[in-house]
């Protein structure tokens, strides 16, 4: 695909004035220490060198966008039955950290991985000999197919995750009542904080974003990092979900599978290639409010979406 890269600076700078409509994410209050004013993209392409426009925060916590890399784990430790029989696959039109399903749907099972819910659920089916192991598991993961082993997690956002996270521990616990959630507990929320807490830059995940248009393989050594049939799962979720309730919009809007978390960052899969974005401010629904305006207008622009 031949892509004219001169216009990503005029898309930032036109995108860049959403930023004062939207705000950045202080329910984790480590979170909202970052200028909600900034937009930066990096473009992967399969094959080619990153290419990358705006103001890139050069580290940010991956949020939500870490769900993704989590359920092809999952996938890859316990297979399709063992996760689909505790998390399904249906997009909720709910918040990502919504509990009113769980109560009111028989059998309280999560709707899908990419919210709060199936996410812890599938965090706890991350195989280790304990919660560093099944930590460090998560982070290596994410190292390979990022090709940054440097990559680390922020201890300090871990803890304001942890001591505030009232909500997900509701969440959690109600999972393990509805016998979702097996185990412990602490132990599969100390595993969740911390692979949000994880950080990368736009660089890094445009680079994962290019290894799953490339349907897991890496192009540079051949390498399968993820099985195809698991990328493709993956891949499905991000668009019928991974922007939670403005998945649907945003499917008809920039139509691209997509990752949104709470950080600002957007993990985007397009036709052989990952596109990265950071803007901090946050729409109502928990989405970089910039980030998903840049990245419509820039699949209008080079024809992107896969629909
Ligand atoms: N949307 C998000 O990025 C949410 C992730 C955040 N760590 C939480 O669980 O609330």
């Amino acid at each position: 695909m031949n892509v004219d890269y001169s216009i990503l600076e005029t898309l930032i700078k036109e995108s860049k004035n959403h930023c004062n409509e939207g705000k950045v994410a202080s329910y984790i209050p480590e979170l909202s220490k970052v200028p909600g004013d900034l937009l930066g993209i990096t473009v992967h392409e399969v094959g080619k060198e990153p290419v990358s426009a705006g103001e890139c925060m050069p580290k940010f916590t991956i949020q939500s966008i870490s769900k993704v890399f989590t359920l092809l784990l999952a996938l890859m430790d316990r297979g399709e039955k063992q996760v689909f029989d505790k998390v399904g696959m249906e997009p909720t039109g709910d918040m990502y950290n919504s509990l009113m399903k769980l109560e009111v749907v028989t059998p309280g099972k999560p709707f899908n991985p990419m919210i709060n819910t199936g996410a812890i659920t599938v965090t706890s089916f991350i195989d280790g000999d304990n919660v560093n192991h099944r930590f460090e598991r998560i982070l290596s993961f994410i190292q390979r197919i990022s090709g940054d082993h440097s990559i680390t997690y922020n201890e300090k956002v871990y803890r304001s995750e942890d001591q505030t996270a009232h909500r997900n521990r509701a969440l959690a616990y109600l999972l393990k009542d509805n016998q979702i959630l097996e185990g412990n507990v602490e132990e599969h929320l100390e595993v969740y904080f911390k692979q949000c807490s994880i950080e990368t830059s736009c660089t890094n995940l445009a680079r994962m974003g290019m290894i799953l248009a490339n349907n897991g393989k890496d192009p540079a050594t051949s390498e399968q990092l993820i099985p195809k049939r698991y990328v493709q799962i993956a891949k499905t979720f991000m668009i019928t979900c991974g922007m939670y309730n403005a998945s649907g919009e945003f499917a008809i809007e920039a139509g691209i599978p997509a990752k949104s978390g709470v950080s600002g960052g957007i993990l985007s899969v397009a036709p052989n290639m990952g596109i990265g974005v950071i803007g901090p401010a946050l729409d109502y629904k928990g989405n970089s409010i910039a980030g998903i305006r840049l990245l419509t207008r820039l699949s209008q622009e080079w024809n992107l979406s896969i629909f």
